[in-house]
Formats: C-alpha cells, structure tokens, sequence
C-alpha cells in the first residue's frame, strides 16, 4: 500500500471512532517502510487542526461539505493538511494521488471541485493563518493551533490568557516516542535502538527513560519481545514513579489498570510487590494479562476484570494507584482525535465517576497506606477539584507532597501537582499523593 492511500484507510477507521496510534499501527504493517512516515504525518497533520482545514475548505467550497462523498471529504482535509503544513509533498504528486483515490472509489465526478477547492485553499491559507496568528481573540488562536473552541475558553478561565496561549500551542506540538526501560541497562538499549536505525538518547529528566526521534510505534523495535522496552510517556513514567516511591511494603493495586501500562511499571520496579489490577473492560484485561507474561511479571500480578467500585481486593492493599478515566485533554498532541470526540458536558459525567474512586481508593486502602491519584487531563474539574471535594469531605485523608521536582511540575491550586506538556514526551497529567491517617 501506498502511503496516502494508508492515510486515507487509517482517516476511515478513526472516524469509525478507533485510535489514530492504533489503526496506524495495524495498516502500516502493509505499508512499505519508505512511505510510513508519509502515511503517519499526513494522517496526524490531518487529524491535529482538522477545525482550521475544515474551516479553510467550507469557505472556498460551493457545495456544503457534509453533503459530499465521505472520500471527498477525506480527499479535501488530507490533502488540505499536506498541501499547506507539510513540506514533503510535492503539489502534484499529492494531488495526483487523491485523484486516484477518488477515481478507485467511484468519486471520479468530484475532481474538479477536488482541484478547485484545494487551489483556492493553497492560495489563501497563508494569509489566513497569519491574520490568525495575528489575533487577539482566543478563539482565533485556537482554530489555528486546532483546539475546540470551547476548552481553549476553560482553559482560560483556569490559567488565564497568556498561560492558554502556550498551553494552545503546545498541544498542536507533534508527540515522540519515548520508552521505560531498566535503568541499569538503559546504555546497552539506547545502543541497540541506534544500531537498528531508530535515533535514541537517554532522558536527563527519568533514570528509566528513553527518548527517541520516532513518532508511533516502530514494529520489531529492538528489547520489546523480551520486555526490555516498553512505549510510555514521560510524564505517565512520572506518576509511576511516584507510586514506586510511595510503597513501603505490602499489596499493591492498580484501580484502572487499562492494558497494564503503569502496572506493568509498579510490578518491574517494585519486585518484591505482588499486585492486583482492575478494569472494566474485558478486552484491557487481557492486554494487561498479556503484558505482564512480555515482562516476565506475570507470577506477582493479578489482573480481574470489573468495577472498581464493586470487586474487593484479595488482599488489602497499602498503595493504591488510581489512574482514572478522564478526558485525556493532555494527551491531546498524543492523540488528536480524542479531542474532536469529547463534549464540554462529559467533563462533569467524568468528574463524579471520579470522585467515586478516589472515594473507593480511600476506602480500600489501608490506614498508614497511599493512594496516587492521576489523570492525563488538564482541566481542574478532572483534577484539583476532584481531589478538594475528597479532602474536604474525608478527615482521614491528607496529602503528601510529590516526591519530584521538574521545571515542567506546577503546584495544582490548591492540591496535586500538574505536569506541563512542554516536550514532546511529555503529556499533560495530573497526580495527587494521599495518605490515610492510621
Ligand atoms: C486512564 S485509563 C487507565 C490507564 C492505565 N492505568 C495505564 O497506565 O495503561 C482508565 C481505565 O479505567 C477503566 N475504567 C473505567 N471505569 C472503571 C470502573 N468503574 N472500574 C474499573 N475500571 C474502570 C477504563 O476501562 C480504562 O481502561
């Protein structure tokens, strides 16, 4: 397969409501490795400022743009994203390419409106964007860096302007790939990363960290099969760490464990730890299972499927992990889909759910013991207030500072720390460390 025509077949199945990473990284298997990165940039170029091309493509198009063809649609925002962000393409092959595209999809009869809009596009975007960047208003600046409107303006009613701006501009910032690996032999894998062709350094922030140069996830990367590297953010690798440091003996469990990401954390660093990890869906928990066996953890970790405000630890544990489900607005350069799919009013749907299991974590742990709260989100709702209400409401509950400084932690007003996207490992999230007094 072609690089665009992957990029249109990734373009399908995330509006069909799959992760961009994941439909990405299964069509790329049939991609020629030449054109991967083609494939992947157009799709994420695509998908981070959708709003502005849409926007760019509805004011120079005659007929309305839901009225046409899903391929044509697809057709105008790619090759919207190609022709005015990314500079590997040459106009006419790429233009060459979506025609075809059109043609293999019986849509041959939107060529020239295919032709005319993308033109016009070209020609205006320029100064668009500059007259946007130009701007004072905060929605202006968000359409340009491709935030929905409506969270830019939370944003500024929680950071203030000049603090959204940034925030705008780093969450249209490309994500990289980074990698927890054991920290003793980080040299020997950073060696073996290069040598298979992936540009790799240590982080000077994370002893278990690895940066590289890649964006998704190279198939075959070398150590992965043995569990020897394992794809994380930095800031995800924070929280663990936090939780790591936390422990002093004791069960551990992992609230919503998900596929194991930061289970699979706690179980390598702490390996005199048993575990036990819950989550709600079936299908995570048997991702979880299966990266414990890849860590070779499998015997200490016990993953079960099911509400976490319902299912009773085996053995009461003395940290508690509670990695909630959250809007995911700091992963946003990460995962630019998610932001086109979330709705202002599911914030408050996601912030009872949350505090409901922090209050679950707190009832389940044991006194004398910790619970780390986090989210990768950067709306208060999700985050500080959560935390505030359980604080105010539970007299047994205190917090304990964050065991690490970074120039990219800020204090959470008043509780938690936030952790900035100011790099590209690095993810918005948000973690509180909690005690239960004995
Ligand atoms: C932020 S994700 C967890 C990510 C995971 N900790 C990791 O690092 O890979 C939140 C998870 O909570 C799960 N979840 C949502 N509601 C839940 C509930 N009531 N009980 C248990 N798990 C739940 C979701 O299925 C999702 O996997």
């Amino acid at each position: 397969m072609r690089g665009v025509e992957a990029a249109f077949a990734a373009w399908y199945e995330v509006e069909k409501g799959r992760f961009a990473s994941e439909a990405l990284r299964q069509i790329l298997t049939e991609v020629a490795p030449a054109e991967r990165r083609l494939a992947a940039s157009l799709l994420y170029g695509a998908l981070r400022r959708q709003s502005l091309w849409k926007d760019l493509i509805r004011n120079r198009c005659r007929r309305p743009f839901h009225q046409l063809a899903p391929v044509t649609r697809a057709a105008l925002i790619l090759g919207t994203a190609g022709l005015v962000e990314l500079r590997h393409f040459v106009p006419a092959v790429l233009m060459n390419a979506l025609a075809m595209r059109l043609r293999a999809e019986k849509a041959q009869g939107d060529e020239p409106l295919l032709h005319a809009v993308l033109h016009r596009v070209t020609e205006d975007a320029p100064r668009k964007m500059e007259q946007l960047r130009n701007s004072a208003e905060l929605r202006d600046q968000a359409l340009l860096f491709g935030i929905p409107g409506w969270a830019a303006a939370h944003w500024s009613r929680e950071w203030g302007t000049s603090e959204t701006r940034r925030l705008l501009r780093l969450s249209a910032m490309k994500a990289y790939l980074s990698l927890r690996v054991d920290p003793t032999r980080r040299d020997e894998l950073v060696e073996a990363l290069q040598a298979a062709g992936t540009r790799a350094w240590a982080s000077p922030d994370l002893a278990s960290a690895v940066r590289t140069a890649s964006f998704g996830f190279p198939p075959g990367l070398p150590g992965y099969e043995e569990g020897a590297v394992t794809p994380m953010s930095e800031s995800s690798l924070w929280v663990g760490e936090a939780a790591v440091s936390s422990w002093s003996g004791g069960a551990v469990l992992d609230l919503c464990a998900g596929r194991g990401v930061k289970t699979g954390h706690l179980a390598t660093r702490l390996p005199e730890a048993t575990l036990e990890a819950w989550d709600l869906s079936a299908g995570r928990v048997h991702a979880g299972a299966r990266e414990m066996a890849r860590l070779g953890v499998a015997d200490r970790v016990t993953f079960r499927e099911g509400d976490a405000l319902e299912l009773e630890p085996r053995t009461p544990p003395s940290l508690i992990l509670a990695d909630v489900p959250c809007s995911g607005s700091g992963t946003w350069s990460r995962h630019p889909e998610a932001k086109w799919r979330l709705a202002a009013e599911k914030l408050e749907d996601y912030a009872v759910l949350q505090v409901r299991l922090l209050e679950r974590a707190a009832d389940l742990v044991l006194p004398g013991g910790r619970v780390v709260y986090s989210t990768c989100s950067l709306f208060r709702e999700e985050n500080e207030k959560v935390v505030a209400e359980l604080l105010g409401r539970r007299k047994d509950l205190v917090e304990v500072p964050f065991p690490f400084k970074n120039s990219l932690f800020r204090k959470g007003r008043p509780y938690g720390t936030v952790i900035w996207p100011g790099l590209p490992w690095v993810d918005g999230f948000y973690a509180a460390v909690l005690m239960k007094r004995r």
